[in-house]
Parts: structure tokens; C-alpha cells; sequence
């Protein structure tokens, strides 16, 4: 027949962990709980960005580019800059740029929708973009070209 403990045998026999035991368990599980959620697939590396487009090429309309891969191109050989949601290649332009090289490289891998803007671009400026496209953010990272996004009448077509 099974023995039956006595309240005080169990205590004996499996001691209770000491309070600050108890926080450190806790909160190793909070951190694996949370790892759980993390996916790592979704980590963007720069491997998976090989292939170049040409700037302006019909190609370049449809290619998606998100934020994180364009701040892969920061350099003055390599530099990408997105305005009103669109990403252009910059690269060949800068010596060429009115405004400097300089002012330009301040922006490479980011957004410089409001720098643009705000340097009062004339519409010619606005139309020499269109040669340096290479591709658009995708939907959820875009902030004037969405439904209900900021509404500026100067948008480039
Ligand atoms: C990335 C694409 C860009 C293009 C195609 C571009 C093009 C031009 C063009 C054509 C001009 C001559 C004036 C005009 O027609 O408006 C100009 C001037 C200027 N740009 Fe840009 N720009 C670009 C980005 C930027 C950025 C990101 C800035 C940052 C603030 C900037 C700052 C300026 C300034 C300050 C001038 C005036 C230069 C002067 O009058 O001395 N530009 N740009």
C-alpha cells in the first residue's frame, strides 16, 4: 500500500526555492517566451539583395525595396535615398547635384522626403528623379503614397 506523507515529510523532501531563485527562473522564462515570438527568417541580410537594377529602367516601377535594404547603400558609391516612398540611386548624380555632393550624402540609406522638399526644388528637380528609380517601399513602410497617407500636392509622378 502507497505511503502517505505527512505535511512536514513533503517540506523535507522538496524544499521550497528561496524567493530571489524564483524572480531569477521567471525571468528566463519571460526572455524564452518572448524569443519565441522573434522570427528569425525575417532578419534581412544583404545576401539576399544581390541582384543590381538600373536606375530608370521599366524593371525598376515594380521592384519593392524596403527601408532596411536601403540603408545597406550608404556610401558615396552606393547611395540610395528615398523620397515620398520612392528609392532612388543616386550614386552617379551627386558630383552633379546643384546643391553639392555634401548636403545629399547626409541622406544616403534614409529618408530625405522633407530635405528635398524643404530645399524648395523646382519641378524640373522633381522630374530628374524618375531617372534614378530603382524600385518603391513596400505598402506598410510607406508614408505618402498609401491609402490615407500625408497628402502633398507636389508629389512627383
Ligand atoms: C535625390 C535627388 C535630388 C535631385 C534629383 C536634386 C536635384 C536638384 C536640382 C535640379 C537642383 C537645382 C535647382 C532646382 O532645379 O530645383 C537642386 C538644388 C538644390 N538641392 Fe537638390 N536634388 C536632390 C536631392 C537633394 C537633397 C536630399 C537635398 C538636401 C537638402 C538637396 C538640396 C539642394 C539645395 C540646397 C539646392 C539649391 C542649390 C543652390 O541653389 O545653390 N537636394 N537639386
Amino acid at each position: 500500500m502507497a505511503k502517505v506523507q505527512t505535511h512536514s515529510e513533503m517540506s523535507l523532501a522538496a524544499p521550497m526555492p528561496v524567493s530571489q531563485d524564483t524572480e531569477d527562473i521567471d525571468l528566463v522564462a519571460l526572455t524564452m517566451a518572448a524569443l519565441r515570438f522573434v522570427n528569425p527568417w525575417s532578419v534581412e541580410t544583404k545576401s539576399q539583395w544581390s541582384d543590381r537594377i538600373v536606375p530608370g529602367t521599366p524593371e525598376a516601377k515594380d521592384r519593392t525595396i524596403t527601408l532596411a535594404e536601403v540603408a545597406y547603400h550608404d556610401t558615396p558609391n552606393d547611395c540610395w535615398v528615398v523620397i515620398y516612398d520612392r528609392v532612388y540611386d543616386i550614386s552617379t548624380f551627386l558630383d552633379e547635384h546643384p546643391g553639392g555632393a555634401e548636403i545629399m550624402l547626409e541622406y544616403a540609406g534614409r529618408d530625405a522626403s522633407t530635405a528635398f522638399r524643404g530645399s524648395g526644388h523646382s519641378r524640373m528637380a522633381s522630374k530628374a528623379l524618375e531617372r534614378f528609380l530603382v524600385g518603391e517601399l513596400p505598402m506598410p513602410e510607406r508614408m505618402y503614397r498609401r491609402p490615407g497617407g500625408i497628402r502633398l500636392s507636389d508629389i512627383p509622378e
